[in-house]
């Protein structure tokens, strides 16, 4: 397309998703003290009897983060809320309540739509999180979500991504790429015909049903030896430098120190080296785990009470430094270029 003097039209795709949301960040009035906006997983204002109150909100549109012939819409009624309640426990919070917008496209069949309240409410009655209200349109095409939720945490608690300190140690509370192993297998279920059903299942499982860190988020934000937290939807990498970016510091990935599940490892043996493999868990996303830094000298009493809580692993897989805001990779030592898998707008 051009305009008028024939320059070929700048579009939002030209911009990317990061440089579209800093237009919207440094257009507003200042905010008032003790009001964290844009840049992290939720907003922060000031809540009753002195706590935090947290608010976040993310959307799911059909054909970019779903499709409709893939996914069980209990599954996506599941997701819907798995990803808002992640964004909370990445603050080290509570959730409190969601709100609930949708698109429909006209020709929904109602049982499309009982099907994903259902998966939904299941979800909501967990983690004990009313349903306060939302909106509803019609939409021309796709099928639309978006929820808000809402919820606190005490002010010592809170979780920021700018609080990493030189020293700390990266660390993940799960394995990574199972999702993104999932999706694969959904866009091409003939190259993964090999694969046992068992594997397959948990794979799909944790793409179409992530489990939120509800409970891991509220325990790491109570240990004063946790600095800084995010949780991981746009895949290590992208995640990690969100925390450098706010933390202003450099993270160091080490490659062979990623944790990955026994389904995920079956998975890479088709068609894929051990280093491809690896690749997919750096910068494959919705892996919904938390990823967050630990005090040098705690790391080893935070993770053996996280193991001994939870029944599982807290994987350190990098240290934070001194030095530009970026993330570097290594592999065995030397530096790796990792390839970013998913991106909203293609061109950087
Ligand atoms: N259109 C927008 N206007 C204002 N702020 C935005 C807009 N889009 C995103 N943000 C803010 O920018 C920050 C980063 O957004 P992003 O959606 O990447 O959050 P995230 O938690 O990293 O990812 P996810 O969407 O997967 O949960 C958040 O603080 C979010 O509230
Ligand atoms: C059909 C289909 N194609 C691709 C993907 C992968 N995908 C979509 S959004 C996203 C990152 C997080 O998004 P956001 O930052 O919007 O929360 C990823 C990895 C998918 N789930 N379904
Ligand atoms: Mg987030």
């Amino acid at each position: 397309m051009t305009d008028s003097s024939s320059q070929p039209l700048q579009t939002v795709s030209d911009l990317g998703e990061e440089q579209i949301i800093r237009r919207f960040a440094g257009s507003g009035s200042d905010l008032p003290a003790g009001i964290t906006g844009i840049g992290d997983d939720c907003a922060v204002t000031e809540g009753v009897g002195g706590q935090k109150q947290l608010i976040g909100t993310d959307l799911l549109i059909e054909d970019i983060h779903f499709r409709s012939e893939w996914t069980s819409y209990r599954d996506l009624g599941h997701k819907a809320l798995a990803v808002n309640l992640s964004d909370i426990a990445a603050m080290g919070g509570r959730p409190e309540s969601f709100f609930l917008s949708l698109a429909l496209p006209g020709s929904m069949p109602v049982t499309r739509l009982d099907g994903f309240r259902k998966g939904l409410m299941e979800l909501a009655r967990k983690y004990e999180v009313p349903l306060l209200g939302g909106d509803t349109t019609r939409s021309p095409d796709a099928f639309m979500i978006s929820v808000m939720i809402t919820g606190r945490a005490d002010p010592e608690h809170l979780k920021l991504r700018n609080g990493a300190r030189n020293g700390d140690i990266l660390c993940v509370t799960g394995p990574l790429g199972d999702s993104a192993a999932g999706l694969s297998i959904l866009e091409d279920p003939e190259k993964y015909s090999r694969l046992s059903e068992d594997h397959r299942n948990q794979l799909l499982q944790q793409h179409f049903r992530p489990e939120p860190a509800v409970r891991e988020g509220r325990w790491l934000g109570k240990q004063s030896a946790v600095h800084a937290m995010i949780d991981l939807s746009d895949g290590l990498l992208n995640d990690a430098r969100h925390l450098a970016g706010e933390s202003r510091c450099r993270i160091t990935i080490a490659m062979e120190q990623l944790p990955l599940s026994a389904d995920f490892e079956a998975f890479g043996k088709i068609e894929r080296t051990p280093e491809q493999l690896r690749e997919l868990a750096a910068a494959g996303g919705e892996d919904y785990h938390l990823l967050l830094t630990v005090s040098q000298a705690q790391y080893s009493t935070v993770a053996r009470q996280f193991e001994q809580r939870f029944g599982r692993a807290l994987h350190a897989v990098g240290t934070v430094e001194p030095g530009p805001p970026e993330v570097r990779t290594l592999r065995n030592g030397s530096p790796v270029e990792i390839q970013q898998h998913f991106q909203h707008f293609n061109r950087p």
